[in-house]
């Protein structure tokens, strides 16, 4: 059974990285905002767009932390934002949805977003997405992982250079993959797992900007920052 090992430099990527994913989350907590009151579609859907807009800020700022992310070309530092700023916010939404609370928090927040005005058909995907991300009981380490992984995908559309970013997700993959190992011995599976959500995140990303078009309103407004990130 090979050993498997983290190296110096790893431990210091890994630092760098939870660092600034802890360091960069959007500022007040909607978690707590949604469990305090119970708001109208109208008011729900204003609340999305200011949360999405901010957590696209944060992870523009989050990125500048990856090491190597500064060093590709600069157009395809953009599209790769672009390409994954709504798998990002899905996947925050999940590790907030997954946050350990107080009993019962978590069924009033289910609750709370069921009835927020999302359209119906796309309540069971994206639940049983949280969920899957819920039952991983990922670490903060591998949650800012996860999320670079997401954000250093090479086949983005426009992407120019596939290569070299390939090469800095592999970097990323392999801390993940070691990490996984040493967090969850018991689960030789468990790194495949975990890349396995990522296949999930894709397809319901896929479905956001139905979800939004179709949020139970008349007259959906965006940010302009939402209407270049999102195809709105
Ligand atoms: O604001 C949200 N998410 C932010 C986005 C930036 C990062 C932090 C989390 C929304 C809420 C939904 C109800 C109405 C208010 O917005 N939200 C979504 C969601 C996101 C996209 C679409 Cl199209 C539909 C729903 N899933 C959530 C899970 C949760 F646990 C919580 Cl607390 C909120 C969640």
């Amino acid at each position: 059974k090979e050993k498997v090992e983290i190296t110096k430099e790893q431990q210091a990527l890994m630092k760098i990285i939870t660092d600034a994913y802890n360091r960069h989350q959007i500022p007040q907590d909607v978690a707590k905002k949604l469990l305090q009151d119970q708001y109208s579609a109208e008011e729900n859907f204003l609340l999305l767009t200011e949360m999405a807009t901010s957590q696209v800020q944060v992870l523009v700022e989050f990125t500048k932390n990856i090491p190597g992310f500064l060093s590709l070309d600069r157009e395809d530092q953009i599209a790769l934002l672009k390409g994954s700023a709504v798998e990002a916010m899905f996947l925050r939404s999940a590790q907030v949805f997954s946050r350990k609370m107080p009993s019962g928090h978590t069924e009033v927040l289910e609750e709370r977003i069921r009835k927020s005005g999302i359209s119906e058909e796309f309540i069971t995907p994206m639940f049983n997405f949280y969920k899957s991300i819920g039952e991983l009981h990922m670490v903060q380490e591998e949650q800012a992982l996860l999320t670079t992984v997401t954000i250093l995908t090479p086949d983005r559309p426009y992407v120019k250079d596939q290569q070299a970013v390939e090469r800095l997700q592999e970097t990323m993959l392999d801390v993940l993959r070691k990490l996984c190992v040493l967090q969850h011995p018991q689960e030789p599976q468990y790194f495949a797992r975990l890349l396995g959500r990522l296949t999930e995140l894709r397809t319901l990303s896929h479905y956001h900007t139905e979800m939004l078009v179709s949020w139970r309103m008349n007259d959906h407004k965006f940010t302009p920052l939402l209407c270049e990130i999102w195809d709105v």
